[in-house]
């Protein structure tokens, strides 16, 4: 358990700076996920809290401890990679007990903390397996495994599911999050590239953007208040719709956002236009229609009774949903809108 503290962290590899000015809060037994658009530092951070990477300046701190200068393996943390990387002539049990082996872990220690940590993540029938013998779920669960008999104050993981089919990334995510909750107070940062992990498993989201932290915050509340274009074009699956020019004119606002499913196709509404395209989805459907702005919107609608191309509709949106930001993509705020009413 620890609580981390990220104070104007920097990180330049040669004369490139990839972390920009840092500051970041992870409250101890908290689930950190770091989101971002590729390149924009989320790996290298992970790396300098685990100390894989050396911090260029600013100050990393564990329980107000600085831990600039102390190697990942006093750190106290255990990281789980993209490619489990596990010793493939040694059987499951060997593999997540081989790193308190070589600690000078005694035998009976070492026996509990693997049978525990199998019974957790639900390995204990494949423990004499070889890594080839199991599947590619099973296999991140061992790297996983191995992790948590270090029994560590800090947990890292770098996209640990992207390797695996669909419906395992969906079987392993849920792991996680019992794992989370079963090691109460073990604090975790997880990087990843998935909409639906970072919504599912976070406690708070951190998104960065270009080096720096953009928002952090609930995943609800970077879903239902972005402070900035970015983030609501980047949190939500599909893509916030955005209007401007002369769409957002009488919404005193330089660009508005509005979510498919806050919408409603009908024969009355602010917007008109001729559907070019429907999605079924089989519970719902996604409907793109052309109103004439830069890109379609996407209206969300239930059940599969869709309207067809070329098919003119009139579409509302609920106002009280409508986001709102300036020229500089910043948001203006709901309550602050009204405040200025
Ligand atoms: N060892 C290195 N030497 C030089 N540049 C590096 C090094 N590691 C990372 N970078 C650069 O730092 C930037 C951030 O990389 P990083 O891997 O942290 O991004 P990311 O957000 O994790 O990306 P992705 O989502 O694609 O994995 C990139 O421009 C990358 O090319």
């Amino acid at each position: 358990m620890a609580h981390i503290q990220l104070a104007d962290v920097r990180k330049s590899f040669g004369a490139l700076e990839v972390i920009k000015g840092v500051d970041l809060e992870v409250r101890s037994g908290e689930f950190m996920v770091f989101v971002g658009p590729s390149g924009c530092g989320k790996s290298t951070l992970l790396r300098l809290i685990a100390g894989l990477e050396d911090i260029s300046s600013g100050t990393l701190a564990f329980d107000s401890e600085v831990m600039n200068r102390l190697p990942p393996a006093r750190r106290g943390i255990a990281m789980v990679f993209q490619s489990y990387a596990l010793y493939p002539h040694m059987t499951v049990f060997d593999n997540m007990a081989f790193g308190m082996k070589l600690a000078g872990q005694d035998k009976a220690e070492r026996d509990r903390r693997v049978r525990d940590a199998a019974e957790m993540l639900q390995l204990t029938p494949y423990l004499e397996r070889l890594p080839r013998q199991l599947s590619g779920g099973q296999r991140q669960r061992v790297a996983i495994g191995r992790a948590i008999v270090r029994d560590p104050r800090v947990f890292l993981f770098d996209e640990p599911l992207s390797n695996l089919d669909a419906a395992l990334r969906v079987a392993t995510r849920l792991e996680i999050a019992k794992l989370h909750r079963s090691m109460h107070g073990t604090t975790m940062i997880y990087v990843t590239h998935d909409q639906v992990e970072a919504m599912t498993l976070a406690d708070r989201i951190c998104v960065l953007r270009d080096g720096v932290v953009e928002q952090i915050g609930t995943p609800l509340e970077l879903y239902e208040r972005p402070n900035s274009l970015f983030v609501a074009g980047f949190i939500g699956s599909p893509q916030m719709n955005f209007l401007s020019g002369r769409f957002s004119e009488d919404f005193g606002a330089h660009t508005i956002g509005i979510r498919a499913e806050h919408m409603a196709l009908g024969q009355e509404g602010r917007w008109r236009g001729s559907v070019v395209h429907s999605e079924m989805l089989g519970s719902d459907s996604y409907v793109y229609v052309d109103i004439g702005a830069a890109e379609p919107l996407v209206v969300r609608q239930e059940g599969t009774a869709t309207p067809k191309p070329g098919e003119t509709v009139a579409i509302a949106p609920q106002e009280s949903e409508l986001h709102r930001f300036d020229a500089n993509g910043r948001a203006l705020h709901r309550n602050l809108m009204k405040g200025a009413a």
